[in-house]
Order: structure tokens, then sequence, then C-alpha cells
């Protein structure tokens, strides 16, 4: 479903998260290595606009960490008044409809977003996502249970709440006292509300104990696949050699089939061994003239696209060169980006570094090149 181009995200994040604990606001701490408000702000990245509701003092914060088409709102004391003011910066820019979602909710999915957006299209003023009440109720003071209580009908409220901006500012405006949520206000005017589907990974991070419960949920869902390669080329006559798709000029080459890249064909054989698709001489059999001479950037792009069909983009590549000559520190950085090219990785998650086995052994003696690299694959 395509998202129509008046509709907009608001993402509430101007609260203090004084239930979170100690730390920064919750909405700023890391996820699985994201924020959690950057989380929550990527779920909407199919919306057109999205505004966010920052406190004042966060602003810099905002403006530094943020990245993308948002809009950001100084937001107020209360989530109502914090919504009222991006309600507000909206009001004739030409969106009908908008989406209301808590910053402190970053594993909304899709399917609940798309939930609340079809039942606008077709022709709701209001939905928002809930789920049945499963657990008895009761009533208690001071850790004594005093009643119970009928859960009949009972549904525990999600976001995002959804709206036509003209119905849900003016319901604001009604109540400037505010309320819980913007369905209480939208109930409040009258307006008749759908219930949609919610999710119970749809959680809302308000205690510390909420953020071990997310990365459970986050770190369940992704697959992520460590794979290792080695590679070893002997020295032969020449005047240079290819490392990690750089050209260094070398009192002696490496000999082998392809253009003996060893560094290139380790960090290849990484990718096929996190996948557990083989090597490359499975995929480039060395009997196959066609290959002979081959530039190795042939074979790490196939690998890497490999990955990325069966659903796995990589995250990071590690690949060490053991070799007394020639030195690769002055070249390192020229090798990564090569690779990072190559792979479609940004540049600070490829690491290319290299180390001298002392002397010892077939690199000490230098008689060859060896390779070792590692790659991290992850599907989310
Ligand atoms: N003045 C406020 C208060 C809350 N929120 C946002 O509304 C969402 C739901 O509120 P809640 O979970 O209560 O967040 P906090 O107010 O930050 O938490 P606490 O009540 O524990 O301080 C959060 O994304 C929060 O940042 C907001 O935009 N403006
Ligand atoms: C908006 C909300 O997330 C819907 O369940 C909820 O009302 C926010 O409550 P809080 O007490 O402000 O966390």
């Amino acid at each position: 479903m395509t998202i129509p181009d008046t509709y907009a995200a608001i993402i509430t994040a101007a609260g203090r998260g004084s239930r979170a604990g100690e730390g920064p606001p919750k909405q700023w701490r890391s996820l699985s290595g994201q924020s959690v408000l950057a989380r929550s702000i990527a779920a909407f990245a199919d919306f057109p606009r999205i505004v966010v509701t920052l406190a004042p003092e966060d602003m810099a914060q905002g403006i530094a960490e943020l990245s993308g088409p948002v809009t950001l709102v100084a937001g107020g004391a209360t989530r109502s008044e914090s919504v009222r003011a991006a309600l507000e910066s909206l009001e004739g820019s030409g969106v009908t409809h908008v989406l209301i979602h808590d910053g402190a909710r970053p594993l909304v999915p899709d399917a609940v977003i798309r939930g609340v957006v079809a039942a606008l299209q077709s022709g709701a003023p209001a939905a928002a996502p809930a789920l049945p009440v499963t657990d008895a109720l009761w009533r208690a003071e001071d850790g004594r249970v005093t009643a119970t209580a009928s859960r009949d009908g009972l549904m525990r409220a999600q976001t995002p709440q959804g709206f036509a901006l003209d119905a849900i500012l003016a319901a604001h405006r009604a109540a400037p006292e505010g309320a819980a949520d913007d369905v209480e206000l939208a109930i409040r005017a009258g307006l008749p509300v759908t219930a949609t589907p919610g999710d119970e990974d749809n959680l809302k991070i308000t205690y510390g104990a909420d953020f071990k419960r997310a990365r459970r949920i986050l770190e369940g869902t992704m697959d992520i696949r460590l794979g290792n390669g080695f590679d070893v080329h002997a020295f032969t006559a020449g005047d240079h050699v290819w490392l990690c798709g750089v050209k260094i000029a070398h009192d002696k080459a490496l000999l082998g089939h392809s253009d003996a890249d060893v560094g290139m064909h380790a960090l290849t054989d990484a990718i096929y061994g996190a996948l557990a698709q083989g090597d490359i001489g499975r995929h480039f059999p060395p009997s196959d003239p066609q290959w002979k001479g081959a530039e190795s950037h042939i074979f790490l792009r196939h690998a890497a696209e490999l990955a990325r069909q069966m659903g796995y983009e990589i995250s990071n590549a590690d690949v060490t060169l053991i070799c007394e000559r020639p030195k690769v520190g002055p070249h390192a950085g020229a090798m990564a980006l090569r690779l990072s090219e190559i792979v479609g990785v940004e540049f600070d998650r490829i690491s290319v570094k290299a180390t001298t086995s002392e002397r010892l052994g077939f690199t000490g003696r230098e008689e060859g090149i060896a390779a070792i690299a590692t790659a991290t694959l992850i599907r989310r």
C-alpha cells in the first residue's frame, strides 16, 4: 500500500522518560545499535512527511542525530501539549491525515501502521491499534488485592493513532487540559474511532526493563551470520601485486588463476561461508578457462549480490593480510574504500589491516602472502 501524499506522521519524543530510570531520556538511548527514536522514525520512512516533537533542550541533539526528511517541533510539558504543537504546525500544509505515534514505541510493525492507514482510507475519521486484555484484572491497595474487575470489552491502546487532521486538531483545541492519548480526545469530541489490530511487539518502552524485552524481540527476529575466509597465493616473478582491489608496485607478483588478489578472495570466501554457499572455487571453478586472469572484484560482487538475494545485508568485514612486504599500511585506506565500493557497504564498516609473521613460515620467507577475513551478515 502506498502512503498517500497528504498523510503525515507525528512522532512524540518530548518526554523525559522519568519512569525508565537513570541515564538520558529513553528515546535517545541505544537499542541494538540505533536509538529508540531513530527506530520509531524509521518505521514511518514511507511517509511523505514526518514531524518529531522534541523537548526544547533536545533540539540540538535532534538536528545532529536525526537524519532524513523530518521536521522538528518543540514539544510541551505533557504529551497532549506536544501533539498539539505538532498538529498546529501542519495546519494549512495540505496534510489531510495524521498518524500520531509514541517515539517510545520503536518496534511498531509495518502491518500495524498499514492497518490504521487502511481504516482511514476507507473513510474512518479516527482509527487506532489495540489488543484485547487477556489477564484477569484486579484492584489492589498496599500490595493486597481488594477486588476484581471485569475485562469484558476492554482493549489495550497502542499507537500510531490516526485521524483526519482537521478533526483531531479541533478535538485538541476543545480540550486544552489534554488526555492520556489522542483517542480519548477524539471520543470526547464525538468522533467514531475504529479499532485496528495491534501487536504484542509494539510495546511502549516505559520502564528500564522494557529495554531488555525490546532487545529480545529485535534480536529474536534478526538472523546474524558470521563467515570466515582464508587464502594463500605464492609469489612469482613480476613487478606488482593486487591486494584488496589496489595495485601495488612490488618486486614480485602473486601467482594465480585469476589476478591472485588474496585479500579479496579471503573476503569473498567469508561471505560465501556466512551464507553456507561454499567457496569461490564452487562458483568460479579454476578449471573453467573463462576465469583465467579474471579481476577478483567479479567474485566479490557475486558473493555480495548472492547475500542480498538471500535477504542479508553485509554489516561489516575485517580483512588481515599476512606478509613481510609490500607494506600494507599506506594502502589500507584505499583498500577498504575499494572493498566498500564493491560490496556496497559504508566505508567505516570495512577494515583492512596487516601483520607480518615475524619472518616465520612461508610468509616470513617471502614466498607468498596469506589473508584471513571475517564478514558479518544480518537478515532483519
Ligand atoms: N511532554 C511530553 C511527554 C511525553 N511525550 C512523548 O509521549 C510518548 C509517551 O509518553 P511516555 O511513555 O509517558 O514518555 P515520558 O513522558 O517520556 O515518560 P515518563 O512518563 O516516564 O517520564 C513518549 O514518546 C514521550 O516522549 C511528549 O512528546 N511530550
Ligand atoms: C499513548 C499511549 O501510548 C497509548 O497506550 C499511552 O496512553 C501513553 O501513556 P503514558 O502514561 O503517557 O506513557
